[in-house]
């Protein structure tokens, strides 16, 4: 299957305030794609609402071409949450080898498998450390590691980046690059504006539409501006 993420016309209302209006997006394999937006835009509501986590009040989201929530489907996904969801009283090890068993790792691969994530989110001396003495970042790092495993043909990462150092930031892009290139599909939200350049397209939200959707390029050439930042900068202030 070619499109990994399919939605159309999504229109999620939270009380009588509506939090998405129209969203139509779409992620393909072999593609990395940024949600950027605002504080409060939607891009978290955008995800659970994919992921069925959240009703739609209008259109429809296909994930792996199955409308969530659909178990088999979430196994060949790797999700990262904006919060953590982690075993404190377990170390890093035992956590990536609960997830990655969870997940249907067999035990050789998955032994593989943790000496690489660990790596690329240089956690390999900390693998032993309880993670309720991890700080902030090195907790997004072990999530991150976690959505890896088990190489799910897609992505979703809200905010894999918050707290994490441009070095090791490089490093972790470096590795996304990677599987897209083997053709894994990756829809990442990020605040990091340079980091959209590194994205085959940007989805630009505002108050819960989707006001641009194109690659990095295609947005400064169409805004006649150099940065993506400029480009959103730009579009805010033409909507207001
Ligand atoms: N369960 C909920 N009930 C009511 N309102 C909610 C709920 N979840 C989110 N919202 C509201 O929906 C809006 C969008 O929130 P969302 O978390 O999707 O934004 P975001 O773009 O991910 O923001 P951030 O970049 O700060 O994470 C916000 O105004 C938020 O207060």
């Amino acid at each position: 299957m070619q499109r990994l993420i399919e939605l159309t016309h999504l229109n999620k209302k939270f009380g009588n305030r509506t939090i998405l209006h129209d969203i139509s997006l779409t992620v393909n394999r072999g593609e990395i794609v940024g949600l950027i937006g605002p504080s409060g835009s939607g891009k978290t509501t955008t995800i659970k609402t994919m992921l069925g986590m959240e009703k739609a009040n209008q259109g429809t989201a296909l994930v792996l071409g199955k409308q969530m929530p659909n178990r088999k489907v979430l196994g060949n996904i790797g999700y990262m949450a904006q919060s953590d969801a982690l075993y404190e009283s377990l170390n890093a090890k035992e956590n990536l080898k609960f997830f990655g068993e969870m997940k249907g790792v067999t035990s050789k691969q998955l032994q593989k498998e943790i000496t690489h994530v660990s790596s690329v989110v240089n956690l390999t001396s900390s693998l032993n450390q309880r993670v309720s003495n991890y700080s902030g970042g090195m907790k997004r790092r072990l999530s991150l590691a976690i959505a890896l495993l088990g190489h799910p043909e897609l992505l979703i990462l809200d905010e894999p980046t918050v707290g994490i150092d441009p070095a090791l930031r490089r490093q972790i892009w470096h590795e996304l690059i990677n599987l897209r290139n083997q053709g894994q599909g990756i829809l990442i939200t990020t605040h990091v504006m340079d980091e959209t350049e590194l994205t085959d397209r940007v989805a630009l939200l505002l108050h819960g539409d989707v006001i641009a959707f194109a690659s990095p390029q295609e947005l400064e050439k169409q805004y006649g501006v150099p940065t993506i930042e400029d480009v959103f900068l730009k579009a805010e202030k033409e909507e207001d």
